[in-house]
């Protein structure tokens, strides 16, 4: 089953009735089936935003590509952010205006401010994400300002944006810890996301930054920020780094949350989080998912080959568990197949 997109609707809305509109309407698989969990792909964006050498554009665009064939209703594209601070990102007009965008798929686009913003009206860009955190050390390191300074920088965006008819999403960094300041309570992120979901975000994204969470930590985050914005608007953002990824997201879908972030062969990290891995691997994920009787609309098979491919493209070993294994199976199913007598 695919997502519906919502942008195509919601632009001819009023503006009165947009927030609640887009709010009903991309929470719509849920209510449609308890069983549909969407995914949110961010390899090109997070996965690739922290690759040292340059990736050129065009790799970039097929990889989005080969992303939108594999069933996936949202591929996170790029970056309208300052080049000086995430060189990686500087292409995104190139990447977002190259790619074959497909009806049933969203390219949401990161866009930290007005500049940002203007930009990627200017591509076309029809949902963009905000990103904040709920520690002001990080915040600082990240984006340059407070995390009270990052509300008044966002509220003129997601204003603007509404009024382009543009989706915001939005995104709260350090969930449960912070590279510099150590542990987060569950209190300040609710804060911040409540915060950011009455401003106008129709999503929030829960960022795992380091990927310190555990079952844990994740259950006590999610009880605390669903007291304030509904489970059906989270979404949840894991990295690796402690291996705790799909327990966490495991724990969050029997929370009732239906909403995940990962990154194809577990690509990713943000340069502003010092000893954080890879996100959550799609391939992982999928597989999970798939074993739990959920549903996703994404192609497992075709999944791993687009994983491969990057991870080629890279010259990395593909950090997908399940993409691996598979990958293994299949070569040593047709290693052993009788080879067809000519
Ligand atoms: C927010 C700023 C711009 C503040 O950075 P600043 O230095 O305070 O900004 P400024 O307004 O003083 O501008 C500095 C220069 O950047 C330019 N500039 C300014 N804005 C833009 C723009 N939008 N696009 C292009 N250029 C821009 C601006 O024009 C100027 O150029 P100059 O005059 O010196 O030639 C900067 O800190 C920045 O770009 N930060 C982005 C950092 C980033 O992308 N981090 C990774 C994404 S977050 C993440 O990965 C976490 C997440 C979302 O995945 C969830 C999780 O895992 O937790």
């Amino acid at each position: 089953m695919n997502f519906r997109p919502v942008s195509r609707i919601a632009i001819n809305l009023t503006k009165a009735s947009f927030q609640q509109t887009v709010r009903r309407l991309n929470t719509a698989p849920a209510s449609v089936s308890p069983r549909f969990v969407k995914i949110v792909e961010v390899g090109p964006r997070d996965g690739l935003q922290n690759e040292k050498s340059v990736i050129p554009a065009e790799t970039k665009i097929e990889f989005i590509n080969r992303l939108s064939d594999t069933g996936l209703s949202v591929v996170e594209a790029t970056s309208f952010v300052s080049p000086k601070w995430v060189p990686q990102m500087g292409d995104a007009k190139k990447v977002i205006t190259g790619i074959a965008k497909k009806e049933h798929v969203n390219y949401p686009c990161l866009t930290p401010n007005i500049k940002g913003l203007d930009s990627a009206i200017e591509a076309g860009v029809k949902e963009v994400a905000v990103f904040l955190a709920a520690s002001d050390s990080f915040s600082k390191k990240n984006i340059n300002c407070s995390v009270e300074e990052s509300f008044d920088r966002v509220k003129p965006l997601i204003t603007k944006a509404q009024e382009n008819g543009i989706l915001v999403r939005g995104y709260v960094s350090c969930v449960v810890g912070c590279p510099y300041e150590g542990p987060i309570s569950a209190r300040k992120v609710a804060e911040v996301s409540k915060k950011l979901y009455d401003m106008g975000c129709y999503e929030i994204s829960l960022g795992d930054t380091i990927g310190v969470g555990t079952p844990g930590t994740f259950r006590e985050l999610i009880n605390t920020v669903s007291q304030v914005v509904p489970l059906k608007a989270l979404a949840v953002h894991c990295h690796d780094t402690y291996g705790q990824a799909l327990a966490n997201i495991h724990c969050a879908l029997e929370m009732g949350v239906r909403v995940v972030d990962s990154s194809m062969a577990g690509l990713g990290g943000c340069p502003y989080a010092p000893g954080a891995s890879g996100n959550v691997a799609t391939e992982d994920v999928v597989y999970m998912l798939n074993g739990m009787q959920y549903e996703t609309g994404v192609d497992l098979s075709k999944a791993i080959e687009t994983g491969n491919w990057i991870s080629e493209q890279l010259g990395k070993t593909n950090g997908s568990k399940a993409a691996r294994a598979l990958t293994l199976k299949a070569a040593a199913a047709k290693a052993c197949a009788p080879t067809s007598k000519l």
